[in-house]
């Protein structure tokens, strides 16, 4: 009769492979061992000399008994006992297997019947901390714990082909992020562009459990790497961060489109006039009077700084129209009055900050959604038009950027021809190496096409079925089999999806204000051994 001892004498091989195929594999273990989802195993095939890893995706209870009532007859521990014939089954998905020269091998092969099976060490991964990237986010996880040994860290090469966050609430996403950013400071291998409209990236302020938490100014280690425009006096003098200013000639009437709702006449007007300079458009149409505005009457209308040839392209146009737009542009003035301004603008300090390779963060605390999306929208402006002039035949490379987009469904959503700038940058950022961090709890309000380029999936917990199946339908890498781990998520886990990294990994994400204190006691530990030395 078989049993579940080992089939060879070592401990490790307590469970054993018994079937399934190249893509599924199915082994048992006694009834009552703790096994999680999640949970890494290594399988050894001693045959082949080949190691395979595989991850638990379900757990079954089984039997040899013929009765299939067996378990729920009445008295049923009078006639079986709860021997080596009751185990439990356990589902698990091939991750890869390990070759005679140690090379890491897509699951092409299958293991040898009755391979024993172990739960994977931290030891018996340590290959993958060579096919971990710069970016480190925190470490892996098994379906009971942490492989301490085994950080994760994304590739900073594979940013600008877009990255994607999906977090619903409270499943630490902003953590995430400044953990991202952190790491980003720390490599400088890109620069990074984050508008935080509720301004506690800067400097901390409260999760959204209302604890205290720290800021990207505490990564001491790191500060070099950062460089913060505000519109908050305090924090410039406390911090001596930058001052953000924008200056009308940065406008575009595509911004207006970006902010508010449009009929087809208005959209018409802003297109005509999307490559009037915005000093320009800003005077005409907060000085005309429509009621009286005529093309062939130029007292009804100023005629310096290209007034004529705009009043020219505006012939036709219902007095209706153009005073929605005017209006529009009062209320664009007079809300972003704070750091919009006639002239004097910081976008070339805030690009040039970005090709040093800095996370660049853009504090406008209480500012609003509009003013978020108005400044990255300028800003995004910026860096495209600066990467398409590099163009795609110059030797050198250009710099990398990359530009998170919060509760990025409010301008990648399905058919929003009002959010241009951020489409082309999705669509042909990459050619030019800017990418987007595309962060959003509903990634199924994002377009297709745009989740389509994503090549980094990083999906913190989604309760939703239909934002899993979006994502399992766009990643790259096959995440239907991880459904019920990412049901399961806890706060601060994520499984990340990514290229030069063969399989899907679950992660357990750092807690930002230990990681910085780690940061930062390893950037100080090489000069306090020097100092000792140098006492010796
Ligand atoms: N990696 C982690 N390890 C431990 N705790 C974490 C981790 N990530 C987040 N948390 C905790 O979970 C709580 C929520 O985190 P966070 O504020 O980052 O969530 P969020 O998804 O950004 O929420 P919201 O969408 O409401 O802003 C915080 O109290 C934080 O301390």
């Amino acid at each position: 009769m078989m049993n579940l001892h080992a089939i060879d004498t070592r401990d490790s091989a307590k469970y054993r492979l018994i079937g399934r195929s190249v893509l599924a594999y199915r082994f048992i273990v006694p009834h009552d061992e703790l096994l999680c989802i999640g949970d890494l195993v290594r399988i050894s095939d001693d045959a082949k000399g080949l190691t395979f890893f595989a991850k638990v995706t379900d757990l079954v209870h089984d039997c040899n008994f013929s009765d299939p009532n067996w378990d729920t007859r009445p008295y049923t521990n009078r006639f079986y006992t709860i021997g080596e014939d009751v185990f439990l089954g356990v589902e698990a998905v091939p991750l890869g297997y390990l070759d005679g020269e140690s090379a890491f091998r897509k699951p092409k092969t299958i293991p040898a019947k009755f391979s024993a099976v172990s739960v994977a060490t931290a030891e018996d991964l340590a290959f993958l901390r060579e096919m971990m990237g710069e970016i480190e986010v925190g470490v892996m996880k098994t379906g009971q714990g942490v492989l301490e040994g085994v950080p994760v860290g994304l590739h900073a090469r594979v940013m600008a082909q877009h990255m994607g966050v999906f977090a619903t609430t409270g499943m630490g996403k902003s953590n995430f992020m400044k953990v991202f950013c952190a790491s980003c400071m720390k490599e400088k291998k890109f620069g990074l562009l984050i508008v935080d409209p509720h301004g506690e990236y800067a400097t901390g302020g409260r999760s959204s459990t209302m604890e205290a938490t720290k800021g990207l100014v505490h990564n001491t280690a790191g500060r070099d790497g950062l460089s913060v425009f505000t519109i908050d006096d305090a924090k410039i003098r406390t911090y001596t961060f930058s001052r953000l200013r924008l200056e009308y000639d940065d406008v575009r009437a595509s911004d207006l489109n970006l902010l508010f709702d449009h009929s087809d006449a208005q959209r018409d007007v802003l297109e005509i006039l999307e490559d009037v300079g915005g000093s320009a458009l800003i005077d005409f149409f907060s000085n005309v009077d429509f009621d009286t505005f005529d093309p062939d009457k130029p007292a009804t209308y100023p005629e310096e700084e290209g007034g004529r040839a705009i009043a020219e392209r505006l012939r036709g146009f219902h007095p209706g129209s153009l005073k929605v737009i005017a209006r529009h542009v009062r209320i664009l003035t007079g809300t972003n009055a704070a750091f919009l301004k006639p002239s004097g603008s910081a976008l070339s300090e805030i690009v040039r900050a970005l090709d040093e390779n800095r996370v660049v963060l853009i504090d406008i605390p209480k500012m609003g959604e509009r003013s978020e999306l108005f400044v990255l929208s300028v800003i995004t402006r910026g860096i495209l038009g600066r990467h398409r002039e590099w163009g795609v035949n110059r030797e050198e490379e250009p710099p990398q950027v990359l530009i998170a987009i919060e509760e990025a469904q409010r301008v990648l959503g399905a058919g929003g021809r009002r959010t241009q700038i951020f489409r082309e940058a999705a669509m042909e950022g990459r050619k030019f190496g800017v990418g987007l961090c595309v962060i959003t709890q509903q990634p199924k309000n994002i377009d297709a096409r745009v989740l389509a380029q994503i090549n980094t999936f990083v999906v913190m917990g989604l309760g939703d079925r239909g934002d899993r199946d979006i994502i399992g339908s766009s990643a790259k890498q096959d995440l239907s089999r991880m459904d019920t781990e990412i049901q399961t998520l806890d706060t601060g886990e994520a499984v990340i999806s990514t290229l030069r990294i063969p399989f899907p990994v679950s992660t357990r994400i750092h807690l930002f204000d230990d990681y910085i204190e780690r940061l930062n006691r390893e950037a100080k530990s090489p000069m306090d051994e020097g100092l000792k030395r140098g006492f010796e």
